[in-house]
């Protein structure tokens, strides 16, 4: 599902009112009465439709009209601005939701609100420009208020109020909604958090914008992404057309030997582990080198890198092979944990070929790479995501609840699954090795990293769905992979 920002959505929208000759007020209807038919879902006896000065708070007075038509009697409008202030659709809104008996007041700063069983969020769209405040900010906190006193239910029209609708940013106070009603898209606020901790639920109505797909548009990543990064087994091909996977060992072996468990379970026809001794315990199928070896032909053979998992940071021999492998490796590689520090060398970031690298940064290590605070990544996240891949080159996936997957030419792809079952060590080691698995298969960059954070995300639901949020292991997710594959795929079948 495509995810728009509000310049996207405003393109859109003058499209089909200039080219389709659709007048806004259809638009604007279609959208009210979306709004309205979610509010009659929670059969209420009384709704307060909140309504600001602009199109969105048009949205909430057209949904006021249409409640009071399928018989809501108990339905009103609290403004926040005189109905004589308001212009264009919106004012026509507002004309016909009052003709038709909807009474309304303006909001006085201070004043609690009228009770209700539905509250309606109309009162900011895509159009919000800075931090409520004021008597924006007050109504608000009035709506909390009646909220956590009263138990009601809150739809936010478009978007939650208070969150922007473009990177997802809570700059000040912002409408918690159970359920967002979003216009002809999603917007990529509410698809990342902070944001989409507000939003609640989001549906998408159609309103009669047409949304064209575009490499542009940012979407979510989808079970269609694993099937694709996946290449067909016939029956003649052998390990090696499904690539081998180096990954680096570094001091925590047993990061690595995750990492060379996800690339495995993820396809790759060999993993390959490279380090100063041999790794103790490590799976029969993996093979093992020593850099004592011919240090040019340990990684030759490989398709894919993976390197930091374990990797430490008391410097010695593999860190100085992972500078080196950063400075001559021409194939595809994965970069993670203490592999990332290496990106910042004497204050400046080091810029990779455009594309060849998947970053995992959790958010302290991309806080690090870019020299802020944790606090302002999270804040900011898609800003931190797509900054971080524009200035590295590298491939971003900004780990988290709703992982930002960011290409340094803008592409931005949201990932939706995964769970509090991977908030467990060793988890980012298998994550970096899923996606190194599927570039070993020949999976480009972007597609590895959307395809792998969807199926680790996969991975970890179904660990806690079989051992509890509270007991999944690292190891766990990775024995869960192949059911995860086999949903992706499954997935295809119930799409037909
Ligand atoms: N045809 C269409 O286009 C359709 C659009 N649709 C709906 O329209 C919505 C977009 O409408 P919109 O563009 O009018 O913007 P909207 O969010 O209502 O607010 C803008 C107003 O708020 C003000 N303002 C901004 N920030 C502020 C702040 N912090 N504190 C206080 N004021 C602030 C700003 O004025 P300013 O004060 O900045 O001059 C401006 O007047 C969209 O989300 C969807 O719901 C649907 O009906 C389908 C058809
Ligand atoms: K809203």
């Amino acid at each position: 599902m495509v995810l728009v920002t509000s310049e996207q959505m405003r393109e859109f929208d003058k499209r089909t009112i200039s080219t389709l000759r659709v007048p806004g007020i259809v638009l604007m209807d279609h959208a009210g009465k979306a709004l309205a038919e979610a509010a009659l879902a929670k059969r209420p006896r009384c709704v307060v439709a909140l309504c600001g000065k602009g199109n969105n708070g048009g949205d909430g007075w057209v949904a006021a009209r249409w409640l009071r038509h399928q018989g809501v009697n108990q339905v009103q409008v609290v403004s926040t601005v005189d109905v004589s202030e308001l212009t264009g659709d919106a004012r026509t809104a507002a004309t016909s939701a009052i003709a038709a008996g909807v009474p309304h007041q303006v909001y006085a700063p201070g004043q609690p609100l009228p009770p209700a069983d539905v509250y309606l969020d109309a009162i900011l769209g895509t159009g919000a420009a800075r931090p409520l405040s004021g008597q924006l900010a007050d109504l608000v906190s009035a709506l909390e208020a009646v909220v956590a006193a009263s138990g009601a239910w809150v739809i936010a029209a478009d978007v939650p109020t208070g969150v922007n609708a473009t990177t997802g940013e809570v700059a000040g106070p912002a409408v918690r909604a159970q359920q967002t009603i979003a216009m002809a898209a999603q917007k990529l606020g509410t698809a990342i958090t902070p944001g989409c901790l507000y939003a609640g639920d989001v549906v998408v109505a159609d309103v009669g914008i047409g949304i064209e797909p575009s490499a542009e548009l940012a979407a979510f990543t989808t079970a269609a992404d694993v099937r694709a990064a996946l290449p067909h087994r016939g029956p003649q091909t052998h390990k090696g057309t499904y690539g081998r996977v180096g990954v680096l060992v570094g001091e925590m072996t047993g990061a690595a030997v995750l990492a060379g468990l996800g690339a495995a379970r993820a396809g790759a026809g060999l993993v390959m582990l490279a380090g100063e001794e041999r790794v103790q315990g490590a799976p029969l199928e993996f093979v093992q080198r020593l850099f004592r070896d011919d240090m040019a032909s340990v990684f030759a053979q490989s398709q894919a890198l993976v390197i930091g998992p374990g990797l430490g940071d008391g410097g010695g021999l593999p860190e100085r092979t992972a500078r080196n492998l950063l400075a001559h490796w021409e194939k595809p590689g994965v970069l993670d944990a203490d592999g990332l520090r290496l990106l910042r060398q004497n204050g400046a970031l080091q810029r990779l070929p455009e594309g060849q690298w998947v970053l995992t940064p959790h958010p302290k290590e991309c806080a690090a790479l870019l020299e802020t605070s944790t606090e302002a990544v999270q804040a900011r996240r898609l800003e931190a995501a797509t900054r971080l891949a524009r200035e590295t080159g590298g491939v971003v996936i900004l780990k988290g609840y709703r992982s930002i997957i960011a290409h340094p030419d803008g592409r931005v792809r949201v990932n939706a699954t995964g769970n509090a079952a991977l908030a467990t060590a060793g988890t980012g080691d298998v994550l970096a090795g899923i996606v190194g698995g599927l570039l070993a298969q020949g999976a480009d960059s972007f597609l590895a990293a959307c395809a792998g954070a969807f199926l680790h995300g996969a991975a970890g639901e179904l660990a806690g769905e079989r051992l509890t949020l509270v007991s999944t292991l690292a190891s766990d997710v990775v024995d869960a992979i192949p059911d995860a594959i086999g949903k992706a795929f499954h997935a295809d079948l119930e799409e037909q």
